[in-house]
């Protein structure tokens, strides 16, 4: 079993999430641009995950590398995300094979799909009475330059798994927010991942054996169109919160025991 992660943008939401639920259950190395502002489990590297060197020699020893950095803006620009999102992860797939890493889990996006989300389609289909539903083997269909980002960074994977048999799993996240789903927006709603299950998610994905996996990443909602029904089955992913649970940011009823 993986003893050994590399989190790299630990210093983000994700990685705070990741690290709120399983800080105490691997060796961590956390790697972020930015140095921490508080304590941290394990040994913190300052690097930015364009500095091959720096990422080569942050991958060493490591069983798993969770590769969360990058610009998380959906309006980011193009020369951001060229640089922080598709050569930074290319940089980080590169190191992992070269360090003889077993897997690489990869954070990529709902915007990956975005417009999937057509004007014919919204709002009916983050609305209960909508059957429509995407499972992670469509193509992706970005919203924005950021999804492009990420949909590059899952086309990297596949080719760093097919060509080097390293493990990849790529979570397209949907909407993480602490404490509670988001408020008056039905699309985040739809797509709510929780802190809690945010970290059994990423701790399915270093302890699960995979070849190439794209799942979604989000709570067991009511009303969804990202099914969960691959990261179930190939992560053994087992969600427990549901924003249907929530009158705002009350939690009115108890997830089954
Ligand atoms: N928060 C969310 O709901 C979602 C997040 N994601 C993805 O998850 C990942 C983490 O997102 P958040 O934690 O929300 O973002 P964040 O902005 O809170 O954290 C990202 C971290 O990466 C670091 N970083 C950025 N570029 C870097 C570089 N070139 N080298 C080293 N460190 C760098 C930043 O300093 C920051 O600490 C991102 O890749 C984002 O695209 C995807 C979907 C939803
Ligand atoms: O990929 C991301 O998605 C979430 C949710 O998207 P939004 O369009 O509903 O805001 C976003 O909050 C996050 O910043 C981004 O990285």
């Amino acid at each position: 079993m993986a003893q050994s992660v590399l989190l790299t943008g630990a210093a983000g939401r994700v990685g705070d999430a990741i690290l709120g639920g399983l800080a105490d259950d691997y060796e961590w190395r956390l790697l972020d641009r930015e140095p921490p502002t508080d304590d941290q489990p394990g040994e913190f590297v300052v690097a930015d995950i364009t500095d091959a060197e720096a990422v080569r020699e942050a991958m060493d020893g490591i069983d798993v590398v969770i590769h969360l950095a990058g610009d998380p803006r959906p309006e980011a620009p193009w020369n951001s995300v060229l640089t922080n999102n598709i050569d930074g992860t290319q940089t980080v797939f590169e190191a992992a094979v070269d360090a003889g890493v077993e897997a690489v889990v990869f954070a990529s996006s709902n915007h990956a799909v975005g417009n999937y989300e057509t004007d014919e389609r919204t709002p009916e289909m983050y609305r209960e009475d909508d059957d429509y539903l995407l499972d992670g083997t469509e193509l992706p269909r970005p919203s924005n330059l950021y999804g492009v980002s990420k949909a590059a960074g899952e086309t990297l994977g596949r080719y760093y798994h097919d060509e080097h048999d390293l493990s990849v799993a790529c979570v397209r996240i949907g909407n993480l927010t602490q404490g509670h789903p988001p408020i008056d927006y039905e699309r985040g709603q739809a797509m709510w991942l929780s802190y809690r299950d945010c970290a059994h998610l990423f701790d399915r994905c270093i302890r699960a054996d995979y070849d190439y996996e794209i799942v979604y990443g989000i709570s067991d909602n009511d009303r969804k169109y990202y099914s969960i029904a691959r990261a179930r089955a190939a992560l053994g992913y087992d969600p427990q919160d549901n924003s249907a649970y929530y009158d705002g940011e009350e939690q009115v009823v108890e997830p089954d025991a």
